[in-house]
């Protein structure tokens, strides 16, 4: 199979268009890592749509620039009168600052015209033109990869217009912790915008885990090991981080103009050590912070004085916004005072560029340099630090680097990292950086020289290609899988044809009322069967044939509340306690499971109880379960985030447990005590029990479970039975095997529900407790008759 074609959607194309003519363009080359890292997209069929850096109002203009751009496997977006307030305001004002943690900006007071509200339909308007553009030009089969802050209601716009397609979302920058986040008014229309791709990616994993953090905390939903679900569709989330190209680096530095350049550069510097920086003169990229810690440097440093040189780069970005103006000032202000204090007649310490630099000159820089200083505030990435990395020459040069790129994590084992805020410890890196032996550096360079050459652009393309095609195409093999709503007449059918019948069944949410119709309760939750299913559920538990289980989170005494009367199993706290109702309760609870974290648990689970109005928890042997969902529901998730907070810090830092986050719940129970692992133990006492001769001919199995329970419906897949099982015989530890004929399943006798999910590994799925009633009144119809 050829590999589908690519459309990357970006805010900006990789080239910005000017006028020369009313017919004729010429292009630049647009700044940033985004651009650089994108053209290094060689082994796709690639077609680039977005904004060509310009608005062009006439339609001969829109014509001969749309040429000219096909020609470069480009195609324009045109924004007009959204573009100032898309750009300059939503993406760059608000969005750019809250996700490199610079806080919510202010709403604009002097210009009514300009608000917040304004801005965000600016915003939406323009995902809306993206979209125009895209469905203009998709064909089928491709594959829509979005990037960046810019297009978050993409992704959505495309799924509802073609649930087929293939979408794919990128964020270049740090996706803040969900408390920077959540400070977004519009953060859960985006989130969920962007939970409609297929795969959305990050450079980090700190960036996967705020994103997902912030949608279990805002929005609610689950994180599952691979990413979220939400309302039964599941978003894979991963990491890429992503690298350069390194041969265009390496074998451009080896040119003979850029080796000219660097013999030039290195005259013009009078053999004073470089220091290096290259950024867009962007708040994040903590160029004062530079500034202030090379002038501690030489405050310190008499010796240094005159011997060492700072060149900073600084390539103009987002002149329309007024914060970039202000960066420009304080950077211009702070190089004045420091060359007034530390320059002379000959010299001056810091030459500060405001412009772009030809990339062979660039090359020539990064190769010559001793030390290349990054002290971004927060950055997603950072493809500078790895560009110098790749044009280093026989004498190497240091890399300093801000623990907060996300280049740090990749990097910083052959790095100084620093934390740019510290401008002593920048200053003191800066001594250790020109004092290091050459031996070090070559050390270091060694190991980030190996990681830049095996983590190429086309690698991180690749990566994240084949995961998006994977998922997709998997995603379309479960389509086929995904679980059908149960046949009752089959259920009916098989169940009149068997003669050793076992029912499992689920109690929250399985035998209670549906949720809505339950009385809401300021105490907490009496959990109760539902009221159509008492006689039922007799009939069925008395008919000889048939055993049924219940089977629950629930402690013991709500299962002896609700079902003592009936002859059946209950297993108690996810079958840490079983009994047959004529019985008493065996413990089940592995001898040596330690709880000593229960009281801790408990203690946090009823401080947050008190706290949050209609919360409750119910707490059992084995495990907890604090619920929220009669209270509001806002609240409640701000107070779960909380709480999973407290809990992580204190009573289970160490503890062996597993913490679930439900819909609306907090479960910590410890490790491995799920529905599916407890069915061993259950089967074994019933085998024993009953004394079963006849093997099980039919299974139904229902549930409303989580994530992590749902392993009771793999338990039984006849597939699996058809391996030999040993089963722990009633009162003793050592197991005792039980032949595969004790369950005789095929496909035709094995019914595994889900109530109302259909993201779930069992084979049907049916929507809500009524339909249970429905489905136990048909068996007992069948009972009656037979
Ligand atoms: O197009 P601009 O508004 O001028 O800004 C340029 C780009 O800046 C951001 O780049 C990010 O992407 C890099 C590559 O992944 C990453 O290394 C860097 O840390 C980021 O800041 C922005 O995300 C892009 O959309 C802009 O095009
Ligand atoms: O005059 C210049 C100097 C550098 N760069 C490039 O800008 C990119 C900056 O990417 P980075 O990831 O470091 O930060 P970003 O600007 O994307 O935030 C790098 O590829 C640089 O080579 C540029 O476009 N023009």
């Amino acid at each position: 199979m050829g590999r589908p074609r690519l459309l990357v959607v970006s805010m900006s194309l990789p080239v910005t268009a000017k006028r020369s003519g009313e017919e004729s363009w010429s292009f630049t080359m647009s700044p940033g890592g985004l651009v650089s890292a994108l053209l290094g997209l060689k082994e796709f069929e690639t077609k680039w749509i977005g904004w060509p850096g310009v608005d062009v109002h006439d339609e001969i203009g829109k014509k001969t620039l749309s040429i000219a751009l096909a020609e470069k496997g480009c195609i324009p977006v045109y924004l007009e009168e959204v573009c100032d307030q898309y750009y300059n305001g939503y993406c760059n004002n608000i969005l750019w600052p809250i996700f490199h943690y610079m806080g919510t900006p202010p709403e604009y007071r002097n210009d009514a015209t300009i608000t917040y509200q304004s801005q965000y339909d600016a915003y939406k308007k323009a995902n809306q033109i993206f979209f125009d553009v895209v469905k203009e030009h998709y064909e089928d089969g491709d594959v829509v990869w979005c990037h960046d802050y810019h297009v978050m209601l993409l992704p959505q716009y495309l799924k509802e217009y073609n649930n087929k397609m293939k979408v794919g979302w990128f964020l270049h920058t740090p996706f803040p912790s969900s408390e920077m986040y959540k400070t977004l008014p519009s953060r859960s229309e985006l989130l969920r915008s962007v939970l409609t791709a297929d795969l959305v990616g990050f450079h980090t994993y700190d960036f996967a885990r705020h994103f997902v953090n912030a949608c279990m905390c805002i929005l609610g939903i689950e994180a599952t090991s691979e990413g979220v679900v939400d309302q039964g569709k599941v978003t894979r989330v991963a990491v890429f981080p992503i690298g350069i190209e390194p041969e265009r680096f390496i074998n451009t530095s080896a040119l003979s103009e850029v080796i000219q350049y660097m013999k030039k550069f290195k005259n013009d510097f009078g053999g004073r050590k470089l220091i290096l920086g290259v950024d867009r003169l962007d708040m994040i990229k903590g160029i004062p912070q530079k500034y202030q810690a090379f002038e501690k440097f030489l405050e310190e440093n008499e010796d240094w004085r005159g011997k060492v040189m700072l060149l900073q780069i600084a390539v103009p970005t987002r002149n329309g916004i007024g914060e970039y103006q202000k960066i420009k000032d304080q950077c211009h202000g702070l190089v004045g005072r420091i060359n007034g204090r530390f320059g002379s007649i000959s010299s001056v310490p810091i030459i500060h560029l405001d412009c772009s630099i030809d990339f062979n000159q660039l090359c020539a820089l990064y190769a010559i340099t001793d030390v290349l200083l990054v002290t971004s505030l927060r950055d997603g990435m950072n493809l500078v630090s790895s560009e110098f990395i790749a044009c280093q020459k026989a004498e190497k040069g240091v890399l300093i680097l801000s623990e907060f790129a996300g280049a740090g994590q990749s990097l910083g084992a052959g790095a100084l990292l620093v934390n740019p805020w510290n401008i002593k410890e920048v200053s003191a890196a800066i001594g250790v950086a020109l004092n290091m032996s050459p031996e070090e550096k070559e050390r270091k360079h060694k190991i980030n020289f190996q990681y830049v050459k095996s983590h190429s652009t086309q690698q991180w393309a690749d990566d994240f290609m084949n995961k998006l095609i994977e998922i997709t195409t998997n995603a379309k093999l479960r389509a086929g899988n995904v679980p059908y709503e149960l046949p009752a007449q089959d259920v009916i059918q098989q169940y009149s044809k068997s003669n050793n019948r076992l029912l499992i069944l689920g109690f929250y949410g399985t035998l209670t009322q549906p949720m809505k119709s339950q009385e809401r309760r300021g105490d907490g939750m009496n959990l109760a069967l539902h009221p159509q299913l008492k006689e039922r559920l007799k009939a069925l538990c008395n008919d000889p044939k048939t055993t049924v289980v219940v089977l629950s989170r629930s402690e013991k005494s709500i299962l002896d509340k609700n079902f003592g009367e009936y002859n059946m199993w209950l297993a108690a706290e996810n079958g840490m306690f079983l009994r047959h109702t004529s019985g008493e309760w065996v413990t089940k609870i592995p001898e040596n499971m330690n709880l000593e974290w229960i009281d801790g648990v408990k203690h946090v689970f009823k401080y947050f109880t008190e706290r949050t109005p209609g919360s409750f928890f119910e707490t059992s042997e084995a495990s907890l379960v604090w619920n929220y969902e009669y209270a509001d529901t806002e609240f409640g998730k701000a107070q779960a985030r909380d709480m999973l907070q407290h809990l992580w810090a204190g009573p289970i830092s160490n503890a062996s447990v597993d913490v679930v986050r439900g819909g609306q719940s907090v479960e910590v129970h410890a490790v491995g005590v799920t529905k599916g692992s407890a069915m061993e133990r259950i089967l074994g006492e019933i085998v024993h029990n009953k004394s079963i001769t006849t093997p099980i001919d039919y299974v139904l199995c229902m549930g409303c479970f989580l994530g992590k329970d749902e392993d009771i419906y793999t338990f039984l897949e006849p597939e699996l039975t058809k391996k030999t099982k040993s089963f722990p015989s009633s009162g003793s530890n050592s197991p005792k095997k039980v032949s595969s004929t004790i369950v005789d399943l095929k496909g035709e006798n094995y019914f595994s529900v889900a109530i109302g999910q259909t993201y779930t590994k069992a084979r049907y799925f049916l929507h809500s407790s009524d339909d249970v009633v429905q489905l136990i009144s048909k068996l007992c119809t069948h009972n009656n008759n037979a």
